[in-house]
C-alpha cells in the first residue's frame, strides 16, 4: 500500500532521515517508534507531502505520490495529530463534516455521515454533536480527531503521537478502541509515537529509528521483543521486555493443559482464548494460583499454567 524507497531528507545539509526503505500492506498497522527528533515526524509527513524528500521515492498503491497533486493527495490520505486542531468556532458535527462538504457532498449526507462518525468513535452526536471544542474533554477531542480523518473514507490513515495529549488510563482505552476500529475498517495506519508500549500494543509491525533517521528494525512486537538486533535496539526496547513479551503474546489453544482431574476450585478465575500472557499472570497472582481456566465462548478448552506461558513465549516467535 505503501513503499518508500531509499528516502532520505535533509535540512541545510543535516542529515534527518537516511536511505529509508520501509513497506506497508494494505490494512497493516505500523508503528515509527524511537527517541525524540529521530525523523519519524518528517518521515510522516514526506508521506502526504507536507515535507518533501531530498531524495527517494514514495508510492502509495503504486502511484509515485511526487507526481500527484498534494492537495488531491492529502484528501485522500487520513491525518491525526496530537493537537488535533479542531476548528474552535464550529460545533463538533461542523468540524467532522468538513471534508464531505469539500468533497461536494450534501450537507444533509456530510451531517449523517458525521453523526455515523462520532457513533463509531463512541461519541453520543446527541450529547456531543452540537458542542463547540474547548466543552470536550482532550480524550473527546482526539476521538474528533479520529472521526474527522476517518470522514473522507481515506484508505490510508497517518497519525502523529495521536493519544499523546491524554492522561494514561484514558490513552490505553483510547488505543484499545482504536486498534478495534482500525481492524474492523481495515485501513492502512503509518502511526508515529515515542511510547514503546503504545508501538507493542498498537503495531502489526513496529519500526525503530534512531538519532539522525536511521532505520534500526523493522519487525513485529513479538520480534522485536524477544531478538532486538543490536544493543542499541535492545536498550530502546528496555529492560521490561520481557515482561512486555506478555503483553503482545496471546493465548492459543496449543498452550493449555487438558482440565480432566482439575477441580473448579482449584481455578480461581478464567480468561478468554485469545487474552493476553500478562492477563492470565496478572490473575494468577492476584489469585495466588499457579493456573487460569481458559474458555473459549461458553465451552471451557483447559488450564493454562506457568509452563505453558513459557511454552506461548517461546512459540510466538515461530513464523
Ligand atoms: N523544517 C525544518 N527545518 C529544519 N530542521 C527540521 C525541520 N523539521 C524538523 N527538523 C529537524 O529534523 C529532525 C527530525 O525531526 P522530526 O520532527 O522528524 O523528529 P521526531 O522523531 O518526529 O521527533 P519528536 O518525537 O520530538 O516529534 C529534528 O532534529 C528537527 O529539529
Amino acid at each position: 500500500m505503501i513503499r518508500l524507497t531509499g528516502v532520505s531528507k535533509e535540512y541545510a545539509g543535516r542529515v534527518v532521515v537516511q536511505e529509508l526503505d520501509l513497506e506497508v500492506g494494505r490494512g497493516e498497522l505500523v508503528c515509527l517508534v524511537g527517541p525524540s527528533g529521530c525523523g519519524k515526524s518528517t518521515t510522516l509527513k514526506m508521506i502526504n507531502r507536507l515535507v518533501e524528500p531530498t531524495t527517494g521515492v514514495i508510492e502509495i498503491e503504486g502511484r509515485d505520490v511526487t507526481h500527484a497533486d498534494p492537495v488531491k493527495l492529502r484528501r485522500g490520505i487520513g491525518y491525526v495529530i496530537q493537537q488535533i486542531g479542531l476548528f474552535p468556532h464550529q460545533r463538533i458535527t461542523t468540524n467532522v463534516m468538513t471534508v464531505p462538504l469539500l468533497y461536494g457532498e450534501s450537507k444533509a449526507t456530510a451531517r449523517a455521515r458525521a453523526h455515523e462518525l462520532l457513533s463509531l468513535v463512541g461519541l453520543d452526536p446527541e450529547q456531543y454533536g452540537e458542542r463547540y471544542p474547548h466543552q470536550l474533554s482532550g480524550g473527546q477531542r482526539q476521538r474528533v480527531g479520529v472521526a474527522r480523518a476517518l470522514a473522507a473514507d481515506p484508505p490510508v490513515l497517518l497519525m502523529d503521537e495521536p493519544f499523546g495529549a491524554v492522561d494514561p488510563v484514558v490513552r490505553r482505552r483510547l488505543q484499545e478502541e482504536f486498534r478495534r476500529l482500525q481492524q474492523e475498517l481495515g485501513k492502512t495506519v503509518v502511526l508515529v509515537t515515542h511510547d514503546i508500549d503504545e508501538a507493542v500494543l498498537l503495531g502489526d509491525r513496529v519500526a525503530v529509528f534512531a538519532e539522525g533517521g536511521r532505520l534500526l528494525q523493522y519487525a513485529t512486537p513479538a520480534e522485536l521483543l524477544a531478538r532486538p538486533v543490536n544493543e542499541e535496539v535492545a536498550t530502546f526496547v528496555g529492560a521490561e521486555r520481557g515482561l512486555r513479551r506478555l503483553s503482545v503474546t496471546r493465548i492459543d489453544h496449543e498452550h493449555l493443559e487438558p482440565v480432566d482431574g482439575i477441580k473448579a476450585a482449584e481455578l480461581a478465575s478464567t480468561v478468554a482464548v485469545g487474552a493476553t500472557l500478562e492477563e492470565a499472570l496478572a490473575l494468577m497472582l492476584r489469585n495466588d494460583r499457579a493456573m487460569v481456566g481458559v474458555t473459549d465462548g461458553p465451552r471451557f478448552v483447559g488450564v493454562l499454567t506457568p509452563a505453558g506461558v513459557h511454552r506461548a513465549l517461546r512459540r510466538s516467535l515461530r513464523p
